[in-house]
């Protein structure tokens, strides 16, 4: 069996969104963010949104390796060691040469760390990322061999409205918005670029949202179909159309049934392998229904074959995490009993008012309750409950810090690197009284 060492697929789709000091590019990813969020489409499953914004990575706090060769580089903008970000700042949009020395600095940091939020998100669901930062261009983003976005948002508006909308939000007098604005040059912001997409916000912001939001679905409308994100919650297991693009083959012990080997070019199994939710090694447990389990591999073919298309299969390990979920929880309380949910923050307390039944998906109702799940990039980069982003965790503790309940395989697989009461948040069925800490 010869694998495929990578396989084509339009997502994540990035899109840039670039403009000058105050065109309203944040404004615009983050209303347009929230309305694109759960678009779906008649070749798509519903998407998933995420802005990441490059100037929130472009950071340099003091005890940093940045900071320290900011501080070398540019001695009259760091008095007593400590850098003063006004200081450079002024220093940096009033000479272009020491702008271009801190780009120098502050860009290969930044790339890094978009490669890799960018190759840590899922295929599957398909994720639609905006990707805001005014140096899009320059920094080489939108080019070369391996570009970070496949379009671009060019957000513009006119100087003087940009420079009432700079002094008002920074509170600066109207002429050191005006030199901020004049300080950058058209030529960066990729207007004049084949494919590029206009947004004129100068007028009112949801026009502008909208006319973004056309330009958007006009190419996610364009892609090839992509298949259904996988169906959850229970031992039903996968639905895929054919081809699948699966490759069996025995098991290595000899013993009955069919396991993954890996994937074909192409095949509906093929997003989620790439995404981990379908691995090398897992053995068919029941294929549109029929325990292929004990059968003989040629048996098992035959029942694919025969098999109509779209067909669920259930992999054996999901199998038994069904099992659990639908019998009855550990302590044996029925579904729907209330239980209580205590939830720390570090270990202290975090008086929330959180509610749950048993069955209820922990992440579900913490999110309600407004818990702080979620910190930092995952706020905006999650991956909306799917499993597959590993920022929900948390750990579940009862007051003698023993586990509560136990992992499914899924998340063993995911979490192998953390005790056993480490659990997704998101993967995680109340099955009784819980006590909850987020990290
Ligand atoms: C120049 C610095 C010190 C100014 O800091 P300050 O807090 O005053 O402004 P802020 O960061 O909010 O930027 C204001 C506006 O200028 C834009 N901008 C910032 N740096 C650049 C740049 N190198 N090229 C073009 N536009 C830039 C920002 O995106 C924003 O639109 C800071 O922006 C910086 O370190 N820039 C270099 C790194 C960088 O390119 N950061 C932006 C995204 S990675
Ligand atoms: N269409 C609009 N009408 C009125 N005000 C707007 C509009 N769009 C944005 N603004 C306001 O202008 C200011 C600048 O907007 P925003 O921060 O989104 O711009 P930006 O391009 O991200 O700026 P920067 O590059 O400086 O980060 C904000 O105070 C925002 O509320």
């Amino acid at each position: 069996l010869s694998l495929p060492t990578s396989v084509a697929s339009p997502f994540p789709l990035v899109v840039g969104v670039t403009g000058p000091i105050g065109s309203g590019k944040s404004s615009l990813c983050s209303s347009l963010a929230s309305s694109l969020n759960g678009t779906s489409l008649p070749n798509l499953p519903p998407l998933v949104t995420a802005h990441i914004e490059a100037d929130k990575l472009a950071s340099y706090p003091p005890g940093s390796p940045l900071h320290a060769s900011i501080c070398d580089a540019f001695p009259s903008c760091a008095p007593g060691g400590v850098l003063d970000r006004s200081l450079l700042s002024d220093l940096a949009f009033a000479d272009p040469p020491s702008l271009s020395r801190l780009n120098a600095l502050v860009w290969p940091a930044v790339t890094s760390q978009l490669r890799s939020l960018l190759s840590d998100l899922p295929r599957s669901p398909p994720h639609l990322v905006l990707l805001e930062a005014a140096p899009l261009v320059p920094a080489g983003w939108a080019d070369g061999p391996t570009p970070l976005c496949s379009s671009l948002i060019s957000v513009t508006a006119p100087p003087p409205v940009r420079a009432a909308r700079v002094a008002s939000r920074n509170s600066l007098p109207l002429p050191a918005a005006e030199l901020r604005v004049a300080a950058q040059s058209d030529a960066d912001f990729g207007l004049d670029r084949a494919g590029a997409i206009r947004v004129e916000n100068s007028a009112d912001l949801p026009a502008a949202v909208a006319a973004a939001s056309a330009a958007v679905l006009g190419v996610l409308q364009s892609l090839p179909a992509q298949p259904p994100a996988i169906p959850r919650g229970g031992a039903a297991g996968i639905s895929l159309e054919k081809p699948l693009g699966l490759l069996l083959e025995e098991r290595d012990d000899g013993g009955p049934g069919a396991v993954v080997a890996g994937v074909a070019e192409e095949g509906s199994a093929v997003p989620l392998f790439e995404s981990g939710e379908i691995r090398a090694g897992q053995a068919l447990g029941t294929v549109a229904g029929v325990d292929v389990s004990g059968m003989g591999f040629d048996d098992v073919m035959d029942v694919l074959i025969g098999a109509g298309s779209p067909l669920e299969i259930a992999f054996a390990d999901a199998e038994e995490e069904g099992e659990t979920e639908e019998g009855e929880g550990e302590e044996g309380l029925p579904q729907g009993t209330p239980v209580s949910v205590t939830v720390t923050k570090g270990g202290a307390p975090l008086d929330l008012g959180v509610t749950a039944a048993v069955g209820d998906v922990l992440l579900k109702r913490l999110k309600e309750a407004k818990a702080p799940v979620y910190t930092g990039m995952a706020k905006m980069t999650n991956c909306g409950g799917m499993g597959q982003c590993l920022t929900c965790k948390v750990v579940l503790t009862e007051p003698d810090g023993q586990t509560l309940y136990e992992r499914s395989e899924y998340e063993d697989a995911k979490l192998a690197k953390f005790p056993s009461n480490v659990r997704l948040a998101c993967m995680t069925l109340v099955e009784g009284n819980v006590r909850v800490d987020l990290p």
